[in-house]
């Protein structure tokens, strides 16, 4: 397994580069398809990358847009990634992209599960996949100790799974790793000398240790301090 590793000399030049980065393998991406599916994570991360990718020029309106997981909270929770993403990404040019839920408002996750699975199924393969990492190795929703990691790393996995772990306060549903995993092009975006500690620990480990790890062949992880 090899990845590349961008350190960048503040989080400033990462969010401009990796933004561009983005927009650049999604405008390739529509140079050869008719539509582009791109995946972006949750959490504390990746809003300042939405602030810029949200403006850069290309053509939004063939571009569908998925989070990698999604904590199962109503949108007008602070918790929601659906938030985030409708307030940061999905606005200025980038309002015109389509939008491919990751939540319905059901009490479990279970109860929409293939609901929400089949038109994310019908856009595969993924074609710009941006991940983050929490310092316990977990990305997406695929947590170490998590009650079903191992269906979700599995090579036959579905394409939506939904978690209950240790380390989560609310059911998930993550997007299985073998979806995750066959993304045309992979980034990886992680901040602080925890995370990179954390990355580091990752290296030769399991996946089930360490779920980061089933989607680092061929990423480009980005950090800075
Ligand atoms: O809970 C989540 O955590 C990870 C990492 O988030 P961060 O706040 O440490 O950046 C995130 O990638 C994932 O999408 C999210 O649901």
């Amino acid at each position: 397994m090899s990845y590349d590793f961008q350190e960048y000399p503040d989080r400033e030049m990462l969010i401009i580069a990796l933004a561009n980065r983005i927009a650049g393998a999604l405008r390739t991406a529509l140079t050869h398809e008719e539509r582009a599916l791109l995946v972006v994570p949750g959490g504390t991360s990746p809003g300042p990358v939405f602030d810029d990718l949200c403006a850069a020029d290309l053509d939004w309106g063939r571009v569908d847009v998925l989070l990698s997981d999604e904590r199962w909270v109503p949108e007008d929770s602070p918790r929601s990634n659906t938030a985030l993403l409708k307030s940061r990404l999905l606005v200025n040019r980038a309002q015109k992209a389509r939008s491919l839920p990751l939540y319905a408002p059901a009490a479990e996750p279970e109860e929409a599960l293939e609901a929400l699975a089949q038109p994310i199924g019908a856009e595969l393969p993924v074609d710009v996949l941006l991940l983050g990492m929490g310092a316990d190795m977990h990305t997406a929703s695929l947590f170490p100790g998590g009650d079903t990691l191992d269906r979700a790393l599995a090579a036959d996995a579905p394409v939506l799974v939904p978690v209950r772990a240790p380390g989560a306060a609310e059911p998930r549903v993550t997007l299985s790793a073998r979806v995750l995993d066959g993304a045309m092009n992979k980034h990886v975006l992680i901040f602080g000398a925890e995370k990179r500690r954390a990355l580091d620990e990752a290296r030769g480990k399991p996946a089930h240790e360490a779920p980061i790890n089933a989607v680092l062949n061929g990423a480009t992880v980005h950090w800075a301090e």
